[in-house]
């Protein structure tokens, strides 16, 4: 985080909003959700944040290998969206791709839950980018059960 250099407050970075990749992978209406052990009361989209110089496919690759062990198929760019990053509460620009996957999403330490969700659940918190934006971007498209 950086610092207002004459008050010492924290100051959104001047390169932007944080960039965050992630996948929405939607099998028989349903999208996949994960929670970190950082806060696993909080769902969102498996991604992260892309390391120096890396492509946004390119992260989307190595964290869901990284997350879940498995390989993105066929990804296809979704939406950028804007919403406050649910862990560090800063602006975020989420890069969201649908991508198939075709082996079973095995969680890795890192993460605390795994659930394939309709939306409509009322027991699973959402980070407010899926809640707000990726949710229904894919409920109007029909890609989830009701
Ligand atoms: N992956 C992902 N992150 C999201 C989503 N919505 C949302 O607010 N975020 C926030 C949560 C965190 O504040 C940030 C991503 O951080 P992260 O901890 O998952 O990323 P990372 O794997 O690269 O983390 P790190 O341990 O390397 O710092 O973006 C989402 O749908 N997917």
């Amino acid at each position: 985080m950086t610092r207002d250099s004459e008050t010492g407050a924290p100051s959104i970075d001047s390169a932007g909003p944080l960039a965050v990749v992630a996948a929405a992978i939607v099998q028989e209406g349903r999208l996949l959700v994960v929670s970190k052990q950082a806060a696993p009361t909080v769902f969102y989209l498996p991604g992260g944040k892309p390391d120096a110089d890396e492509a946004p496919l390119e992260t989307l690759v190595r964290e869901l290998d990284e997350e879940l062990g498995v390989e993105p198929l066929e990804p296809r760019f979704l939406a950028d969206v804007e919403a406050m990053a649910a862990l560090e509460r800063t602006p975020m620009r989420l890069s969201v791709f649908e991508a198939r996957i075709g082996q079973v999403p095995e969680p890795a330490a890192e993460l605390s839950a795994l659930r394939w969700i309709s939306g409509q659940e009322r027991d699973v918190r959402l980070a407010p980018a899926v809640r707000d934006h990726v949710l229904p971007l894919l409920r109007q498209r029909g890609a989830l059960a009701s």
